[in-house]
């Protein structure tokens, strides 16, 4: 295949992503290369499209957003393929969370990373029998990030959603999350107890620090879990802007390779990288080194390094 270095390549490409005008864009520079390309019609193709093309293609592009991304890496595991096949990202979508966060910065630089980018072996999330990239997002959260719009999250990111989860809670009827981030090695203490949302960070990091991205590296989760309390305490506590600045008595941060949520009233959802998943029971686990994605430029490890 010319240029890539890579046996066989096919670009699965979401065309309704974002503003839905990258299709050309993205079908002339991979035909410049010799890749194949795959246009998914509905959700599930691109799964789908993974997992049948992961058996003898060892790159795989995700060209959409975060949901194309995920829907791409749990066909590679579906496919048996992490041993042999390499993820590339195309950022096209309205949410490109996971491309930021190694380095890809637009539809050129995405095929000059194809052509010459590092591989790396990144984490990858494990959540029951699915897989995520950057986050997994328990509770009300997941509820409100259905009832986010667009313009919202572009704005606010993260806080589209806890803004808009905090304006609920009165009215939610929020199950009690029982969470326990212990197991496995960790670095702090053992946590368990009842939780409102609970943001697990696999390449993202959801506190005030620098940088959204987290060390995907580590074989570490960067958790960070509100504790159910009376709501006129969070929102006073969870001034907007500042909730993931600080460390108030209702927020825990932990990181460690594995967390289990439970709730033993009904299933609750859970948004993986912005994916929806109903579950009563949601055992999460880093699975260190495992993803083989090829990443740009300003990819740094650990993003605290320098
Ligand atoms: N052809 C298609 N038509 C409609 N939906 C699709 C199609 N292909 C994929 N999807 C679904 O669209 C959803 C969003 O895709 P993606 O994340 O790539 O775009 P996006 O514009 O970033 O969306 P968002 O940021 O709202 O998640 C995914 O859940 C995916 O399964």
């Amino acid at each position: 295949m010319a240029a890539t270095g890579f046996d066989r390549g096919v670009v699965v490409v979401n065309p309704e992503s974002g503003s839905g005008d990258h299709v050309d864009s993205v079908v002339e520079r991979a035909g410049e290369r010799g890749l194949e390309m795959r246009l998914t019609e509905q959700a599930g193709d691109a799964r789908r499209f993974a997992r049948e093309e992961a058996a003898d293609a060892d790159l795989l592009v995700a060209a959409g957003g975060d949901g194309t991304v995920n829907e791409v890496a749990n066909g590679i595991v579906e496919g048996s393929a992490l041993d042999s096949t390499t993820l590339a990202v195309v950022p096209a979508g309205t949410g490109n969370n996971f491309a930021a966060n190694i380095g890809v910065e637009g539809i050129a630089d995405a095929f000059d990373v194809v052509d010459g980018g590092r591989r790396r072996a990144l984490d990858l999330g494990l959540a029951n029998d699915r897989v995520f990239v950057n986050s997994c997002v328990g509770g009300v959260t997941a509820q409100a990030s259905t009832e986010t719009s667009s313009e919202q999250k572009a704005s606010l990111g993260v806080l589209a959603y806890v803004v808009n989860t905090l304006e609920q809670v009165a009215s939610f009827d929020a199950p009690p999350l029982s969470v326990d981030v212990g197991g496995g090695v960790t670095d702090g203490p053992d946590w368990h107890g009842e939780a409102l949302f609970v943001f697990v960070g696999n390449a993202r990091r959801f506190s005030g620090t620098r940088t959204a991205q987290a060390n995907v590296e580590d074989g570490l989760f960067e958790v960070v879990v509100i504790e159910r309390a009376p709501p006129s305490e969070l929102v006073g506590e969870a001034a907007l802007g500042r909730l993931f600045d600080r460390d108030g008595e209702s927020i825990v941060r932990h990181r460690t390779p594995s967390v289990r949520i439970a709730c033993d009233e009904r299933p609750v959802e859970y948004s993986l990288d912005g994916e929806l998943l109903a579950a009563e029971r949601l055992e999460l686990d880093a699975a260190s080194d495992s993803f083989s994605v090829l990443v740009g430029d300003g990819y740094r490890p650990d993003p605290d390094a320098d």
